[in-house]
């Protein structure tokens, strides 16, 4: 239950807000530009301010960042992407994957690399069943899901709960955690449960209006202690649903720098 990958992440865009993830506790702080669509990347020195602001706040839980939206026809943009975002110190960075011919060669592009990389599968227009299979047998730490198209509806309207059940557990049985994001709300957090992922993110739901707007401390609060109460944060109730154990520290790769 130590595992780095264990609770509810939250989408930030600079120091202040992270400082206010950190206050509400957060468990996963993760970097991103949430106006510049669903894994709006952020320059790697504002990364770096972050990550060396947080550090120096004593914040000792994981940090990831996104690489932006970046085409998968852009193979080598995206590979110097990951070494840039990397190199910032964060401990985990994020990539969106989205279906089509060339993604599965962006997934063993990858897989090698010596940095703990998540892939992020864009539901919006269902799964790729062999894309998913490729990237579990490739041994990355965690696989997550999240929609490109905010205005849709969350996750729960773009797949089914089985499929979201049968994700979660193909990530269990190939020793990877699952992460589930995509415009989720409070309202979600008894379905999230039920499906028990290692880690559940969000943005929208801690910003007043849309996502582009501010973090507030006070929504970011009420989210941990309500996720608390349903097992989904690493600062769980002793009564909590239980969750099963995520991957742990030892099989995170470092990051080079
Ligand atoms: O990585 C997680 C996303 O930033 C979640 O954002 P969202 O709740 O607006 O979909």
């Amino acid at each position: 239950m130590n595992s780095p990958l264990h609770g509810v992440l939250v989408s930030v865009r600079n120091l202040d807000e992270a400082c206010r993830a950190q206050a509400a506790g957060v468990d996963l702080i993760d970097l991103k530009e949430p106006a510049d669509g669903a894994l709006g990347g952020l320059p790697c020195a504002l990364i770096r301010e972050v990550v060396t602001g947080l550090r120096g706040r004593g914040h000792h839980g994981p940090l990831s960042a996104t690489i932006g939206d970046v085409p998968m026809t852009e193979l080598d943009t995206i590979l110097a992407r990951v070494q840039a975002v990397a190199a910032t110190g964060v401990d985990i960075v994020k990539v969106g994957i989205t279906s089509g011919p060339e993604a599965a060669a962006v997934i063993d592009a990858l897989a090698p690399l010596p940095c703990a990389i998540i892939p992020v599968f864009l539901a919006d227009d269902g799964l790729d069943p062999l894309l998913l299979d490729r990237a579990h047998r490739a041994r990355f730490p965690a696989l997550m899901l999240d929609t490109a198209r905010k205005d849709r509806g969350s996750l729960f309207d773009v797949l089914a709960q089985a499929e979201l059940r049968d994700f979660v557990s193909a990530c269990h049985r190939h020793g990877q955690g699952a992460g589930l994001a995509g415009a989720l709300r409070f309202r979600h957090l008894a379905d999230l449960a039920a499906l028990s992922p290692n880690y559940v993110g969000f943005r929208s739901a801690v910003c007043i209006g849309d996502r582009a707007q501010g973090l507030q401390t006070d929504l970011a609060r009420a989210l941990m202690a309500q996720a608390a109460t349903w097992g989904l944060s690493r600062k769980r109730r002793p009564h909590a649903i239980d969750v099963p154990m995520g991957v742990p520290v030892s099989q995170l790769r470092s990051v080079s720098t």
